[in-house]
């Protein structure tokens, strides 16, 4: 048990289940954390910033009105950011993500049921400093942000624009007289819209505006852009800032707008590190890539597939914890109603969601580590890199967020009517997770960033030119016969790797085939989206199943008996899962036969019941303590029935015996004098 309490009185099911575990748990969570040394730093921090009880709402977060909501929210985000400060610096020093290490991403979610209004501060103001600035830049504005004086966020998209930055209108236009950039809106749909933070929490901002010039437009660039008082939070005239209103989550986020009436910053408030204008209005490029000025969005993709990967791990946690102490009906007249974890369909609910969140966290880490080497060779000046890494960052990304959106849903479905209670939990992740999709890159144009690269590697095994690692399997796609089925692990990563050989070689045969019969590049390109977008999602699954075995397999090397094999047991189930879910391209670009696949889904089936004894043990191994988990069907009690209770009459309605719409509303209209 990794989680102990020696007063807890424990849901006999739940005990059950934890008696017939047959591996160590407590040897997966260190797989997880990183090794037993960071497990144990966690716990650390996870006792100094919970054990106090400073997370907790005297009344639920879900039962205040919207500004009670927001006011709550940024009284805890001060606790948490003075904690940060003081009692969690020196505890934080893991092998972390810079300023948003997941150690403290995930102790924060004990605070916070939606997210905390200095979200965007920590997850792109600061990493924009550090990203864009210049090192004097840097040392001015660094320390100020990271001591919580200023507050800030990331003021990019607008009304009218967000995928297509390049078609941003806000302008910055300087003025080498007073050495100045006046900022201006100059239409509706060129305010500022969706920042969080901004609407009522932030007093500073990053603002990505067309930079002009000695009359010249030199494109989209960074400006620092204070625009509250610092002493009395007042917005400074020629600023128009505001909240945009309610939405599907991100409710404690106060996303603002933000408009400009020929503002005025000084000329040091551009981020200089990329790009430089002179004092003389000179505009000087400094980086050896156009795109290095999208640097925060690539780090907060990212980023992303860890934070969507830690959420699906809490939706799988409250989902088989309850389908454990959940029994349902009677298919056999004798006995007693089962677990509802023991129906098949349960377990193929759930199985790929507890996969798919160690599948996303071991592509997360090693997507860290690639991106830590392209920032090292950035450092030297090597960008060579860089666009293997952006088609790689972006469609996992996209892949990571839509998946794991699909299955906190599907968890949500597993618990049945009470999955549809905020209490759950599951509301909350699906909310944050479903806008994760959509922000920084659309999941639709980030697949389409891929398969341009795709599309280019293609050509370059075409030209028997050499391949980057990502896209080397692309050199057999010209042997002209199928790939060969075999449904090992290996094999079936193989066949994986041939769909997205195939289906870009479909690809790019369509739009040869469209640009001989008379269409542009442009609309031969655009008439093949849809299969591009097919293409780089194979891609991506091709990706996230090799490196999710062989992670496995390194990290289970001197694993014991039990945990290799349960490991073993999630990493082939997912292999099978997507196998089966992709059986109409299997027959298409393997040689897999009706039989291979009847087979498949047997040996899928029976797979299943082989993990089934563990399932509780292995969502216990993710080690989530019940205050990050906010939910009455998940807690590590499975204390479901009574919590539910309790929470339903924490509601305001039950405070009156009869509600006030009776003597109003009601019996008016019973007694018929409406
Ligand atoms: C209290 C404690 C809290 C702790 C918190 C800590 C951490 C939290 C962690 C995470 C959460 C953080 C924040 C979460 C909340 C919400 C934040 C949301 C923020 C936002 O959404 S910000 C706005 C994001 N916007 C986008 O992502 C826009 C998407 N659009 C684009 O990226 C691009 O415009 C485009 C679609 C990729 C196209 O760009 P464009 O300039 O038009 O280029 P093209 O002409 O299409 O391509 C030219 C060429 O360039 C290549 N390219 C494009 N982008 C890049 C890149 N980024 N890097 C490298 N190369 C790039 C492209 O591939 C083309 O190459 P070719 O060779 O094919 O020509
Ligand atoms: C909760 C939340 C928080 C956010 N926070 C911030 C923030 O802090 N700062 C900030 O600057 N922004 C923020 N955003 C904005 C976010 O980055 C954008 O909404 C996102 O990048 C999508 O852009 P869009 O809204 O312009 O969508 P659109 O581009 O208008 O997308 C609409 C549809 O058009 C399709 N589409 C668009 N272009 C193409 C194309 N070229 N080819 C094919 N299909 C296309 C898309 O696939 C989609 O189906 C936030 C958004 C949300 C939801």
């Amino acid at each position: 048990m990794t989680q102990t309490n020696n007063n807890m009185t424990v849901n006999p099911d739940l005990a059950m289940e934890r008696a017939k575990c047959n591996f160590n748990v407590l040897e997966v969570t260190h797989i997880f954390d990183g090794g037993e040394r960071n497990t144990l730093q966690r716990k650390k921090i996870e006792d100094v910033a919970l054990n106090s009880g400073a997370s907790k709402d005297a009344l639920g977060e879900e039962h205040m009105s919207p500004k009670e909501k927001y006011e709550n929210a940024v009284r805890k985000s001060c606790i948490y950011a003075t904690m940060m400060k003081n009692e969690l610096a020196e505890l934080s020093g893991l092998e972390s993500f810079g300023v948003s290490s997941p150690v403290i991403r995930r102790t924060a979610d004990a605070f916070f049921k939606e997210v905390s209004p200095f979200l965007l501060h920590l997850g792109m103001f600061v990493p924009t400093i550090m990203g864009q600035c210049t090192p004097e830049q840097q040392s001015y504005w660094l320390p100020r942000a990271l001591d919580m004086q200023i507050i800030g966020t990331y003021a990019q998209t607008e009304l009218g624009h967000g995928t297509f930055i390049r078609g941003l209108e806000t302008t910055a236009t300087y003025d080498p007289e007073t050495e100045e950039f006046v900022l201006h809106s100059p239409t509706l749909s060129s305010y500022k819209w969706w920042a969080g933070g901004l609407g009522k929490t932030v007093n500073y901002c990053i603002v990505v505006a067309q930079l002009y010039t000695k009359g010249e437009c030199h494109g989209t660039h960074p400006f620092i852009v204070q625009i509250r008082d610092e002493d009395t939070h007042v917005p400074l005239p020629g600023i128009k800032v505001g909240e945009i209103g309610p939405k599907m989550g991100f409710n404690t986020a106060d996303n603002g707008f933000l408009g400009f009436d020929h503002y005025r910053i000084p000329r040091e408030h551009m981020l200089m590190k990329n790009a430089q204008v002179l004092k003389d209005g000179t505009y000087v490029k400094v980086a050896r890539h156009g795109k290095l000025t999208y640097g925060t969005m690539v780090f907060v993709r990212v980023v992303l597939v860890n934070e969507v990967a830690f959420n699906l791990a809490k939706a799988s946690t409250i989902a088989v914890r309850y389908s454990a102490i959940r029994r349902q009906s009677k298919p056999k007249p004798d006995e007693v109603e089962p677990q509802i974890l023991d129906y098949v369909t349960q377990q193929h609910k759930l199985f790929i969601a507890i996969a798919t969140a160690h599948a996303l966290q071991l592509c997360s880490t090693w997507l860290w580590e690639s991106f830590s080497a392209v920032l090292a060779q950035m450092k030297g000046g090597n960008t060579d890199t860089l666009p293997e890494f952006h088609a790689l960052s972006s469609c996992l990304k996209a892949i990571s967020t839509s998946d794991s959106a699909h299955l906190i849903e599907q968890c949500r479905h597993a618990c049945g009517g009470h999955g549809y209670m905020i209490s759950s939990g599951i509301p909350n992740l699906y909310n944050f997770v479903s806008a994760t999709r959509t922000y920084e890159g659309d999941y639709t144009v980030l697949l389409l960033q891929t398969a341009r690269f795709l599309v280019k590697a293609y050509e370059q095994a075409e030209a028997k030119k050499p391949l980057t690692p990502t896209v080397s399997y692309l050199a057999h796609a010209f042997s002209g016969s199928r790939a060969t089925w075999d449904n090992s692990p290996d094999g079936i990563i193989r066949s994986f790797q041939a769909l997205a050989a195939g289906k870009t070689a479909v690809c790019v045969t369509n739009m040869r085939k469209r640009m001989r019969a008379g269409l542009s590049q442009v609309d031969a390109w655009e008439m093949s989206t849809i299969q591009l977008v097919a293409a780089a999602e194979a891609h991506c699954r091709a990706v996230i199943a090799d490196t999710y075995r062989k992670e496995i397999v390194r990290l289970t090397a001197n694993s014991s008996p039990n945990v290799k094999v349960v490991m073993d047991q999630l990493t082939t189930l997912y292999l099978y899962y997507w196998a089966l879910e992709r059986t109409g391209d299997l027959l298409m670009f393997t040689s897999v036969s009706q039989k291979d696949l009847v087979d498949l889904q047997i040996a899928y089936e029976e797979l299943l019941l082989k993990i089934r004894p563990n399932a509780v043990g292995l969502v216990d191994a993710f080690d989530l303590r019940d205050e990050l988990l906010h939910s009455t069907l998940g807690s590590y009690d499975g204390r479901v029935y009574e919590r539910l209770m309790e929470e339903a009459l924490k509601s305001p309605m039950n405070k009156e015996p009869v509600s006030d719409a009776y003597s109003k509303y009601l019996r008016p209209m019973m007694k018929g004098k409406l």
